[in-house]
């Protein structure tokens, strides 16, 4: 009888293959990869590495599905070139926020400031929100199914969508495509924004799409002018100030009667009891200085605070793990 497998096991049994993805990345190895076929000994010559150590860590990167070897000859696993493409800042940010989680460790700094300036913001999520949008499509058609049925009742006439942080569009533009009488306003840095209106007029509906550039923070926003208003994967971005006053801002564009839909990975508090949520949290650190998890209880506290009543979780099958949508609605 095999023993199964702990935590901990798979930590000592999954570390050579681990590391070796990551050297590889170090060396330059993985975007050779991506970028030709070669044997050992040539990707050695053309990135000054050792041979030998080469050929080894190649021989371990097929097994572990980022490589294919064919013909004496080395290249990435269609996997891999599939990340490559469609994960948030390619396989290269990802990998490289892995690399960096010793050094967090000693000196506590991110690898990245996704939540600094508006300028430091705009310029990493012009890399990632697209990514971001290939990681949510399922659940954002989930999403605008439900908010169209009951209690919800947004597929009736014309209705207003405040999309804040928008990215991608994933969320507001599901909820277009679904609805043909909504109308989206997405607010997001100005980068950002230009992948947004291509992704609206991919899905036919940027006529009903306003793409409204500028903070979240600062951005004019009407009071109680919309059906629905989306905080989607926004919150953990920021302090828990800062999160409770955009739940307020987000709160207070709600019409009567409306929605306000926060989609989020809640975590549990200080000691995190789940897993994935615990390796979430610390690989949220690695690229924000002062993102966090923010408990359900708490943003819970903060909607009601904002006025909001009604609180529901909406069941999203194909979201990522954890991922949760939470909504609440402003009284008539
Ligand atoms: C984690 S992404 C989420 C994008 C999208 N809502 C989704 O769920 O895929 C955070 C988004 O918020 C935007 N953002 C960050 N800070 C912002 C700010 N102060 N004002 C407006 N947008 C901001 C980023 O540019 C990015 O598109």
């Amino acid at each position: 009888m095999t023993k199964p497998a702990t935590a901990l096991a798979e930590v000592f049994d999954q570390g050579i293959p681990v590391l070796a993805v990551l050297g590889a990345q170090r060396a330059g190895l993985l975007a050779a990869l991506l970028e030709r076929a070669a044997t050992a000994e040539e990707f050695a010559t053309d990135l000054k590495l050792d041979p030998l150590a080469t050929r080894l860590t190649l021989n371990v990167l097929v097994h572990s599905g980022a490589a294919v070897h064919t013909d004496g000859r080395y290249q990435a696993s269609p996997e891999l070139a599939e990340r490559a493409r469609n994960a948030p800042g390619g396989v290269e940010l990802h990998l490289n926020l892995f690399d960096h989680l010793p050094e967090l460790l000693l000196s506590g700094k991110p690898l990245l400031s996704m939540d600094g300036t508006l300028e430091e913001r705009g310029r990493h999520y012009a890399q990632v929100a697209q990514g971001l949008g290939h990681m949510y499509p399922g659940a954002a058609a989930e999403l605008a199914e439900a908010l169209e049925g009951e209690p919800y009742g947004m597929g009736d006439g014309a209705r207003s969508v405040l999309d804040l942080g928008a990215g991608s569009g994933v969320w507001s533009l599901a909820v277009a495509t679904r609805m043909p009488e909504a109308r989206v306003t997405a607010v997001d840095l100005p980068p950002v924004l230009e992948g947004l209106r291509h992704n609206a007029a991919e899905a036919g509906v940027e006529t009903r799409v306003t793409a409204l550039e500028g903070s979240y923070f600062d951005v004019e926003l009407p009071a109680a002018a919309h059906d629905l208003v989306i905080l989607g994967n926004i919150l953990h971005l920021e302090t828990a100030g800062d999160a409770e006053r955009l739940v307020h801002r987000a709160a207070a564009a709600v019409k009567p009667g409306g929605t306000l839909a926060v989609i989020d990975i809640l975590g549990s508090g200080p000691y995190e009891t789940n897993p994935v949520r615990a390796q979430y949290a610390l690989f949220l650190a690695a690229r924000t200085s002062s993102g966090a998890m923010y408990s359900r209880a708490e943003v819970t506290d903060w909607l009601t605070e904002a006025g909001l009543t009604r609180m529901r979780t909406v069941e999203l099958p194909s979201a990522p793990p954890h991922f949760t949508c939470l909504t609440a609605v402003r009284p008539r």
